[in-house]
Protein backbone atom coordinates (compact mmCIF):
# COMPACT_ATOMS: atom_id res chain seq x y z
CA UNK A 1 0.00 0.00 0.00
CA UNK A 2 1.45 3.46 -1.30
CA UNK A 3 1.53 6.04 1.82
CA UNK A 4 -1.92 6.34 4.35
CA UNK A 5 -2.62 9.53 5.60
CA UNK A 6 -3.31 10.82 9.72
CA UNK A 7 -6.35 10.80 10.96
CA UNK A 8 -7.58 14.24 11.06
CA UNK A 9 -10.85 15.93 12.96
CA UNK A 10 -13.49 18.45 12.90
CA UNK A 11 -15.54 18.76 15.62
CA UNK A 12 -19.06 20.79 15.19
CA UNK A 13 -21.58 22.49 17.53
CA UNK A 14 -24.76 20.84 15.42
CA UNK A 15 -25.57 18.27 12.36
CA UNK A 16 -26.63 21.27 10.61
CA UNK A 17 -23.29 23.16 10.77
CA UNK A 18 -21.95 19.45 10.50
CA UNK A 19 -23.90 18.97 6.87
CA UNK A 20 -22.77 22.68 6.02
CA UNK A 21 -19.13 21.49 6.25
CA UNK A 22 -19.80 18.64 4.17
CA UNK A 23 -21.44 19.91 1.72
CA UNK A 24 -18.47 22.37 1.09
CA UNK A 25 -15.85 19.69 1.21
CA UNK A 26 -17.53 17.49 -1.30
CA UNK A 27 -18.35 20.02 -3.61
CA UNK A 28 -14.35 21.41 -3.37
CA UNK A 29 -13.73 17.86 -4.14
CA UNK A 30 -16.22 17.51 -7.15
CA UNK A 31 -14.44 20.97 -8.37
CA UNK A 32 -10.93 19.76 -8.24
CA UNK A 33 -11.25 16.39 -9.70
CA UNK A 34 -13.85 17.19 -12.49
CA UNK A 35 -11.37 19.93 -13.68
CA UNK A 36 -8.25 17.57 -13.53
CA UNK A 37 -9.54 14.94 -15.00
CA UNK A 38 -13.56 15.73 -15.85
CA UNK A 39 -14.86 13.04 -13.71
CA UNK A 40 -15.44 12.54 -9.90
CA UNK A 41 -16.08 9.16 -8.53
CA UNK A 42 -17.69 9.01 -4.85
CA UNK A 43 -18.84 6.21 -2.84
CA UNK A 44 -21.57 6.38 -0.24
CA UNK A 45 -22.52 4.25 3.07
CA UNK A 46 -25.92 4.11 3.72
CA UNK A 47 -27.24 5.36 7.40
CA UNK A 48 -27.27 8.71 8.55
CA UNK A 49 -24.82 10.24 6.06
CA UNK A 50 -27.87 10.99 3.57
CA UNK A 51 -29.31 13.22 5.46
CA UNK A 52 -26.49 14.55 6.23
CA UNK A 53 -25.51 15.58 2.57
CA UNK A 54 -29.05 17.70 2.36
CA UNK A 55 -26.65 20.86 2.27
CA UNK A 56 -25.93 19.90 -1.24
CA UNK A 57 -29.23 19.59 -2.26
CA UNK A 58 -29.33 23.80 -1.67
CA UNK A 59 -27.87 26.60 -3.06
CA UNK A 60 -24.78 27.24 -4.13
CA UNK A 61 -24.44 23.39 -5.03
CA UNK A 62 -27.17 22.11 -6.68
CA UNK A 63 -27.04 24.65 -9.65
CA UNK A 64 -22.92 25.07 -9.26
CA UNK A 65 -21.81 21.14 -8.90
CA UNK A 66 -20.90 19.26 -11.59
CA UNK A 67 -23.39 16.89 -11.22
CA UNK A 68 -23.07 15.28 -14.43
CA UNK A 69 -19.82 14.39 -14.47
CA UNK A 70 -20.70 11.90 -11.06
CA UNK A 71 -19.75 8.46 -10.78
CA UNK A 72 -21.58 7.18 -7.93
CA UNK A 73 -20.74 3.53 -5.73
CA UNK A 74 -22.09 2.65 -2.51
CA UNK A 75 -19.40 1.43 0.10
CA UNK A 76 -21.94 -1.60 1.36
CA UNK A 77 -25.14 -2.92 0.79
CA UNK A 78 -27.88 -4.50 1.94
CA UNK A 79 -29.19 -7.75 -0.01
CA UNK A 80 -32.48 -7.06 -0.42
CA UNK A 81 -34.89 -5.76 -3.40
CA UNK A 82 -33.76 -2.13 -4.65
CA UNK A 83 -37.27 -1.07 -3.27
CA UNK A 84 -36.78 -2.50 0.18
CA UNK A 85 -36.61 0.06 2.87
CA UNK A 86 -33.37 -1.60 3.99
CA UNK A 87 -32.01 -0.78 0.53
CA UNK A 88 -28.92 1.34 0.85
CA UNK A 89 -29.56 2.12 -2.84
CA UNK A 90 -33.13 3.44 -2.01
CA UNK A 91 -32.00 5.39 0.96
CA UNK A 92 -29.73 7.76 -1.45
CA UNK A 93 -31.67 8.04 -4.43
CA UNK A 94 -34.92 8.71 -2.57
CA UNK A 95 -32.85 10.92 -0.19
CA UNK A 96 -30.42 12.32 -2.46
CA UNK A 97 -29.37 11.32 -5.72
CA UNK A 98 -33.20 11.60 -7.58
CA UNK A 99 -32.81 15.44 -6.36
CA UNK A 100 -29.30 16.02 -8.49
CA UNK A 101 -28.58 15.52 -12.11
CA UNK A 102 -26.62 12.13 -12.01
CA UNK A 103 -26.98 10.48 -15.44
CA UNK A 104 -28.97 6.64 -14.64
CA UNK A 105 -25.64 5.06 -16.36
CA UNK A 106 -22.92 7.17 -13.86
CA UNK A 107 -25.14 5.01 -10.68
CA UNK A 108 -23.52 1.88 -9.81
CA UNK A 109 -25.62 -0.16 -7.58
CA UNK A 110 -25.73 -3.64 -6.82
CA UNK A 111 -27.36 -6.22 -9.48
CA UNK A 112 -31.24 -5.31 -8.96
CA UNK A 113 -32.08 -9.38 -9.41
CA UNK A 114 -29.00 -11.12 -8.19
CA UNK A 115 -29.98 -8.38 -4.78
CA UNK A 116 -34.08 -9.64 -5.26
CA UNK A 117 -32.89 -12.99 -4.73
CA UNK A 118 -30.72 -12.33 -1.59
CA UNK A 119 -27.53 -14.49 -2.88
CA UNK A 120 -24.83 -11.74 -1.19
CA UNK A 121 -22.14 -14.00 -2.61
CA UNK A 122 -23.37 -13.47 -5.83
CA UNK A 123 -23.88 -9.82 -5.59
CA UNK A 124 -20.52 -9.52 -4.09
CA UNK A 125 -18.91 -10.89 -7.34
CA UNK A 126 -21.03 -8.99 -9.47
CA UNK A 127 -20.48 -5.74 -7.99
CA UNK A 128 -16.55 -6.41 -7.96
CA UNK A 129 -16.67 -7.73 -11.41
CA UNK A 130 -18.58 -4.24 -12.30
CA UNK A 131 -15.58 -2.45 -10.52
CA UNK A 132 -13.10 -4.48 -12.64
CA UNK A 133 -14.88 -3.65 -16.26
CA UNK A 134 -15.00 0.34 -14.91
CA UNK A 135 -10.71 -0.33 -14.48
CA UNK A 136 -10.66 -1.98 -17.95
CA UNK A 137 -13.02 1.55 -19.02
CA UNK A 138 -10.68 3.97 -17.22
CA UNK A 139 -13.13 5.38 -15.45
CA UNK A 140 -11.85 3.70 -12.32
CA UNK A 141 -7.76 3.90 -11.67
CA UNK A 142 -6.19 1.47 -9.85
CA UNK A 143 -3.98 2.01 -6.51
CA UNK A 144 -0.80 3.11 -6.68
CA UNK A 145 0.48 -0.79 -5.87
CA UNK A 146 -1.86 -1.77 -8.95
CA UNK A 147 -4.32 -3.75 -6.56
CA UNK A 148 -7.39 -2.13 -5.89
CA UNK A 149 -9.30 0.38 -7.54
CA UNK A 150 -8.79 3.97 -6.40
CA UNK A 151 -12.07 6.39 -5.91
CA UNK A 152 -11.55 10.06 -5.52
CA UNK A 153 -13.72 10.71 -2.33
CA UNK A 154 -15.75 8.02 0.03
CA UNK A 155 -18.27 9.58 2.49
CA UNK A 156 -19.39 7.41 5.22
CA UNK A 157 -20.89 6.99 8.60
CA UNK A 158 -19.69 4.67 11.89
CA UNK A 159 -22.32 2.32 13.39
CA UNK A 160 -22.51 2.61 17.35
CA UNK A 161 -20.66 -0.15 17.86
CA UNK A 162 -17.39 1.16 15.18
CA UNK A 163 -18.40 -0.80 12.19
CA UNK A 164 -17.99 1.37 9.10
CA UNK A 165 -19.10 0.37 5.53
CA UNK A 166 -21.02 -3.52 6.69
CA UNK A 167 -16.93 -4.39 8.52
CA UNK A 168 -18.26 -5.35 11.81
CA UNK A 169 -16.49 -5.86 15.23
CA UNK A 170 -15.91 -9.79 15.69
CA UNK A 171 -16.51 -10.58 12.47
CA UNK A 172 -14.16 -12.08 9.88
CA UNK A 173 -14.28 -9.47 6.61
CA UNK A 174 -12.05 -7.25 8.00
CA UNK A 175 -9.37 -9.62 7.13
CA UNK A 176 -10.44 -10.03 3.82
CA UNK A 177 -7.57 -8.45 1.12
CA UNK A 178 -7.87 -10.95 -1.61
CA UNK A 179 -10.99 -9.24 -2.94
CA UNK A 180 -12.07 -6.23 -3.54
CA UNK A 181 -16.06 -6.85 -2.63
CA UNK A 182 -16.79 -9.07 -0.12
CA UNK A 183 -19.96 -10.85 1.75
CA UNK A 184 -21.71 -11.12 5.19
CA UNK A 185 -24.40 -13.40 5.91
CA UNK A 186 -24.62 -12.86 9.75
CA UNK A 187 -24.35 -9.34 10.39
CA UNK A 188 -25.12 -8.67 13.87
CA UNK A 189 -26.97 -5.03 12.65
CA UNK A 190 -29.99 -6.18 10.91
CA UNK A 191 -30.32 -7.42 8.09
CA UNK A 192 -27.83 -9.92 8.05
CA UNK A 193 -27.21 -10.10 4.25
CA UNK A 194 -24.94 -7.72 3.03
CA UNK A 195 -21.95 -6.72 0.61
CA UNK A 196 -19.17 -4.59 1.32
CA UNK A 197 -16.29 -3.14 0.25
CA UNK A 198 -12.77 -4.95 1.24
CA UNK A 199 -10.51 -2.92 3.32
CA UNK A 200 -7.76 -2.15 1.22
CA UNK A 201 -10.52 -1.24 -0.73
CA UNK A 202 -11.98 1.40 1.43
CA UNK A 203 -8.44 2.58 2.55
CA UNK A 204 -7.18 3.44 -1.58
CA UNK A 205 -9.72 5.88 -1.74
CA UNK A 206 -7.71 9.51 -2.01
CA UNK A 207 -9.97 11.11 0.18
CA UNK A 208 -11.97 9.23 3.15
CA UNK A 209 -14.24 11.13 5.00
CA UNK A 210 -16.50 9.72 7.83
CA UNK A 211 -19.36 11.76 9.49
CA UNK A 212 -20.38 10.50 12.89
CA UNK A 213 -23.19 12.13 14.99
CA UNK A 214 -24.64 10.57 18.56
CA UNK A 215 -27.78 10.70 19.33
CA UNK A 216 -27.14 11.00 23.05
CA UNK A 217 -26.97 7.87 24.29
CA UNK A 218 -22.80 7.87 24.09
CA UNK A 219 -22.48 4.34 22.45
CA UNK A 220 -20.66 6.73 19.09
CA UNK A 221 -19.12 8.96 21.92
CA UNK A 222 -17.58 5.92 23.21
CA UNK A 223 -16.32 4.40 19.95
CA UNK A 224 -14.95 6.79 18.76
CA UNK A 225 -13.39 7.46 21.90
CA UNK A 226 -11.82 4.34 21.54
CA UNK A 227 -10.52 5.21 18.55
CA UNK A 228 -8.80 8.67 18.46
CA UNK A 229 -7.30 7.94 22.37
CA UNK A 230 -6.58 4.15 22.51
CA UNK A 231 -6.79 3.52 18.81
CA UNK A 232 -8.32 0.27 19.61
CA UNK A 233 -8.27 -1.87 16.36
CA UNK A 234 -11.23 -4.37 17.36
CA UNK A 235 -12.95 -1.28 16.02
CA UNK A 236 -13.07 -1.71 12.02
CA UNK A 237 -13.65 1.83 12.14
CA UNK A 238 -9.95 2.26 13.74
CA UNK A 239 -8.33 0.91 11.01
CA UNK A 240 -9.66 3.77 8.39
CA UNK A 241 -7.03 5.14 6.41
CA UNK A 242 -6.85 7.35 3.08
CA UNK A 243 -3.94 8.04 0.17
CA UNK A 244 -4.67 11.82 0.57
CA UNK A 245 -6.81 12.77 3.82
CA UNK A 246 -8.59 10.89 6.07
CA UNK A 247 -11.02 13.20 7.75
CA UNK A 248 -13.75 13.08 10.38
CA UNK A 249 -16.73 15.28 11.17
CA UNK A 250 -18.29 14.60 13.92
CA UNK A 251 -21.28 16.93 16.18
CA UNK A 252 -20.77 17.40 19.88
CA UNK A 253 -22.66 14.69 21.39
CA UNK A 254 -19.79 12.22 18.97
CA UNK A 255 -16.39 13.92 20.05
CA UNK A 256 -17.95 14.26 23.74
CA UNK A 257 -15.57 11.94 25.19
CA UNK A 258 -12.51 13.47 23.32
O1 LIG B 1 -25.75 -0.60 8.43
C1 LIG B 1 -25.12 0.39 8.13
O2 LIG B 1 -24.67 1.21 9.09
C2 LIG B 1 -23.64 2.19 8.88
C3 LIG B 1 -23.83 3.28 9.93
O3 LIG B 1 -25.14 3.77 9.84
P1 LIG B 1 -25.77 4.80 10.85
O4 LIG B 1 -27.27 4.62 10.68
O5 LIG B 1 -25.31 4.44 12.24
O6 LIG B 1 -25.34 6.17 10.42
C4 LIG B 1 -23.68 2.72 7.46
O7 LIG B 1 -22.57 3.55 7.24
C5 LIG B 1 -23.72 1.55 6.49
O8 LIG B 1 -23.68 1.99 5.16
C6 LIG B 1 -24.99 0.79 6.70
O9 LIG B 1 -25.14 -0.31 5.83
Amino acid sequence: MAETTQRKREVFATKNELSVALAKYTAHLSAKFCKEKGIFTVVLSGGGLIDWLCKLLESPYKDSVEWSKWHVFWVDERVCSHEDQNSNYKLAMDGFISKVGIPKENIYAIDKQCAANGNAKRCATLYEECLRNLVKEKILPLSPNGQYPQFDLQLQGMGPDGHMASLFPERPQINVTDKWVTYITDSPKPPPERITFTLPVINSSLYNLVAVCDDNTDQCARSIAEIFKSNNLDLPAAHLTAQVETMWYLDKAAASLL
